[in-house]
């Protein structure tokens, strides 16, 4: 029976516990969204201020080499790699994901010409599954939705069709972990490539990209890696690939030579090639800042503190909410789960709200889910003692039913 005192004794034993003073949390929130946005890191706001201050107002033009922004991408894509298993000089930081998606998709495409099949998931991030079709009807491919569980099978009967394998890491809905170097493995297996994205896996767990040979893998900054609202996403391309690798958004910064504004374009070699164009320096530089959280830590000890906080909330799960409507979607093993866990309840839309109203912040995602994401660089095991109690009361009580949570939104 998990009672806040046991909540308490593992808080205890917990040797990242302390990281938590690193963030500038609330401190009567509990925050279970870090899947969505990731909390504020203490060395964000000073180092923004130096930078807007030292920088940008006093060094001006010249803080593209004296402070060297231009390096930015790739440096802070390196220290983005010791999370992923990258060797530095695979990895570069700026646009959006969707961007870096579609630079991905048309890249990976132009691996494999004359091969005319995108394999997907059905259940991939909209973002991801709008892409694949548009990228498809730039290429003249045919998008294949198939559930992870079925890919082997596909490839084995298809596999020669297909160009480019495209699947995301952790299920955004339902938290389920899939098993990279198995997926790989296969879409090598039939002579495809693979675009992984890592945007629920980044910083939540550790990633293999060197040893599993991934080809190509893109993510977002702003969840487990707390890089704040809209910071910009990053792109691995494995080095074997630097040289064939064509994305299709030739932008100036991605020129072998940007400042001899010369006609035509040429690659630039290595990964930089994947840059684009100016980046949003501020978001980036708060990036920085903001991965410090990292140091000295490594992805096997938040793994296993994600572990234990996800077995904790399964354990308080089936005993405050499994009896109330409430069913667990996420997968009870821990192996097969990312750094969520996800319930399912008819009013998932109210209850959430009204749990926010309590201090208890999480999300939904339709038709009935709700998500609670837990970093384990902020997140206590009393704080997910908190959540579900919290969540049983409101349940218990009704007061979900309040006209204040049940009107629609835009967004919870
Ligand atoms: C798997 C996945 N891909 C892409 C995105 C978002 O892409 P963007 O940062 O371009 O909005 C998200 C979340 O927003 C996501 O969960
Ligand atoms: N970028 C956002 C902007 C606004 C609100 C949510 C997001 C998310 O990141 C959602 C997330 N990708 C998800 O897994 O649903």
């Amino acid at each position: 029976m998990p009672t806040a005192r046991d909540a308490q004794n593992l808080d205890m034993a917990d040797p990242l516990y302390s990281r938590r003073e690193k963030f500038l949390l609330p401190k009567e929130i509990v925050y279970l969204d870090g899947n969505s946005l990731g909390a504020l890191s203490g060395r964000v706001p000073a180092t923004l201020e130096t930078v807007v201050r030292d920088q940008w107002g006093d060094h001006l033009i010249t803080a593209w080499t004296e402070d060297d922004w231009w390096g930015a991408p790739l440096r802070i894509g390196d220290r983005i790699g010791r999370l992923l298993g990258a060797a530095p000089g695979q990895i570069v930081v700026g646009e959006s994901t969707s961007v870096q998606t579609f630079n991905a998709l048309v890249g990976a495409a132009r691996l494999r010409p004359g091969r005319r099949l995108l394999v997907t998931d059905p259940d991939h991030f909209p973002t991801n599954r709008y892409l694949a079709e548009s990228v498809a009807r730039l290429c003249g491919l045919d998008v294949v939705a198939v559930p992870v569980p079925d890919v082997h099978g596909f490839l084995r009967e298809q596999g020669e069709q297909v160009a480019v394998v495209s699947y995301g890491a952790v299920d955004f809905r339902t938290g389920r972990l899939w098993d990279m170097a198995e997926v790989t493995a296969a879409a090598h297996a039939a002579g495809a490539v693979v675009v992984w994205d890592l945007c629920h896996a980044a910083g939540a767990l550790p990633v293999a990209l060197d040893d599993q040979r991934v080809d190509i893998a893109v993510g977002c900054t702003y969840k487990f890696l707390s890089g704040g609202p809209g910071s910009p996403a990053f792109i691995y391309v494995a080095r074997g690939h630097h040289d064939t690798f064509e994305p299709p958004l030739t932008g100036w910064h991605g020129h072998a030579r940007p400042f001899h504004m010369e006609q035509g374009f040429e690659p630039a070699p290595g990964i930089s090639r994947t840059r684009i164009g100016t980046p949003p320096v501020l978001s980036l530089l708060a990036l920085e800042a903001a991965l410090e959280v990292f140091d000295g830590v490594e992805m096997a000890e938040i793994r296993a503190k994600s572990l234990s906080l996800g077995d904790f909330l399964i354990e308080c799960f089936d005993q405050h909410l499994a009896s109330l409507g409430f069913e667990l979607v996420t997968p009870r093993e821990g192996a097969l789960r990312g750094s969520q866990v996800t319930v399912a309840h008819p009013d998932a839309h109210a209850l959430m709200r009204a749990l926010i109203a309590r201090g208890v912040i999480g999300d939904v995602r339709p038709p009935n889910m709700l998500r609670f994401g837990y970093n384990a660089l902020y997140v206590s095991h009393a704080d997910i003692h908190r959540a579900v109690t919290t969540l049983r009361d409101i349940a218990l009580s009704g007061e979900h039913h309040d006209p204040r949570f049940t009107t629609p939104t835009l967004i919870t």
